[in-house]
């Protein structure tokens, strides 16, 4: 922008001159051709003779002399003088009658030739009334006179030093606003350089209403834009996020009694047994079932069987460890994974739990209500996943049941 004003300043500064002069020339030109046809007007009201040999050799003649002399504020008289004060001296002209015969020469022109018609053409008519008297035509280049040159010379200058003024101006606007806006476009590209890195929270001063402050308001908009959708897009993530959470911690729930579901036991089961076999970790594990479960359902009913079922889990939640794996294994079935708890601690805690059980007032849920559960426990590792483990258990529940129930087999 800088650069194209200077140059459009530079370019009107050479240019201004020459079409002032030009202009200068083209005028000055049509004021002498004016004057000159005044003159001849002028000339031929004194000479009734116009167009005869005599009165063109008199009009020559006084051309001739005004041209050397002028200019001439002399009043001669005669019959065939003029009374004139213009200044011929730097215009030459070519007369001619009506007919384009030329009896005033000048130039490449001589007397009594025929005007060429091209040049006829641009030659003006000297004319009277309405009576056309001849042509004047105007040769050569028109020279200034030494005040008309004087006053072009000094306009010249002015321009001059008004172009200078004007570069100077633009230099010194251009500058300061370049500085400006320099700063602005700073501030833009640190601020974007920011935003590239995730710092959305970005906005740039604005001051001015030129297109860099647009450009910044446009990019603060933005900016909060941004910040806004990405806002709004992080909650849904976490509102997803803790959906899916939710979904999953779902799936893996017993939906009756809130313990986890027998999925979840085989997925810790597997990863509890790999590591105990691995590091030589004791492992335990327990199968519980409520006695007569069967009997309470019929008894009680089937919502009453429910409420045991709810009871019971929590009665078993409080006393189990945070690193145990309790779930629901099937209806009235319970499977308790102890990692590092030997046979004999897993006894003691499925005693605990057992009598806890057993001495519960049951009769809260319903008059006449009794609940006792039988547990079997192994802590056989063998390299079959797990599958001895929970058979030796499953065996040992059965021995607890042949046993006369609520009771614990290892
Ligand atoms: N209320 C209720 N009952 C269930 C649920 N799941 C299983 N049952 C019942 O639990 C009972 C289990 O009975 P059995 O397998 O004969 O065993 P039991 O009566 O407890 O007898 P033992 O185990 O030999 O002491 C069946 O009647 C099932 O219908 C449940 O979610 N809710």
């Amino acid at each position: 922008m800088l650069i194209t004003s200077l140059a459009a300043i530079s370019v009107m500064a050479l240019v201004s001159p020459l079409l002032l002069e030009q202009r200068f020339e083209d005028l000055t030109h049509k004021e002498h051709l004016n004057q000159f046809v005044e003159l001849i007007q002028r000339f031929k009201k004194q000479d009734p003779d116009w167009g005869s040999p005599q009165s063109s050799a008199a009009l020559a003649s006084q051309l001739a002399q005004i041209q050397a002399q002028s200019p001439i504020p002399s009043e001669q008289q005669g019959n065939r003088s003029l009374v004139l004060t213009m200044d011929l001296s730097h215009s030459e002209y070519v007369v001619t009658d009506p007919n384009g015969h030329i009896f005033v020469a000048a130039g490449e022109y001589q007397v009594g030739e025929q005007l060429p018609p091209a040049a006829l053409k641009r030659a003006t008519p000297l004319s009277q009334n309405s009576d056309v008297l001849g042509y004047a035509l105007k040769t050569g280049t028109t020279n200034l006179n030494n005040h008309d040159s004087t006053y072009l010379v000094t306009l010249s200058q002015s321009m001059l030093i008004g172009a200078a003024a004007g570069l100077m101006i633009t230099l010194l606007l251009s500058l300061t606003m370049g500085r400006q806006l320099i700063k602005q476009l700073r501030n833009l590209t640190r601020a974007a350089m920011e935003m590239s890195k995730g710092n959305l929270d970005q906005q740039v001063n604005i001051k001015g209403d030129d297109e860099v402050a647009i450009l910044a308001r446009e990019f603060n908009r933005m900016c909060q834009e941004l910040q806004n959708t990405y806002a709004e897009l992080t909650a849904s993530n976490e509102t997803i996020k803790a959906q899916a959470e939710a979904m999953q911690e779902l799936s893996l729930r017993d939906e009756l009694t809130g313990l986890h579901n027998r999925r979840y036991f085989n997925q810790q089961f597997r990863l509890m047994h790999h590591q105990a076999m691995r590091y030589g970790d004791p492992l335990t594990l327990a199968l519980g079932d409520i006695d007569h479960f069967k009997l309470i359902n019929d008894r009680y009913s089937h919502q009453i069987g429910d409420a045991v079922l709810r009871q019971l889990a929590q009665l078993m939640q409080e006393e189990v460890r945070e690193s145990d794996v309790l779930a629901r294994y099937g209806g009235e079935e319970f499977v308790l994974l102890m990692p590092q708890t030997s046979n004999d601690q897993a006894e003691a805690l499925l005693n605990r739990i057992r009598t806890k059980v057993e001495s519960w007032p049951w009769e809260k849920i319903c008059k006449g209500l009794a609940v006792t559960i039988s547990f079997g426990i192994s802590d056989k590792l063998e390299k079959d996943m797990g599958h001895s483990m929970l058979v030796d258990a499953d065996n040992k529940l059965y021995q607890a049941k042949d046993q006369g129930r609520n009771r614990v087999c290892i």
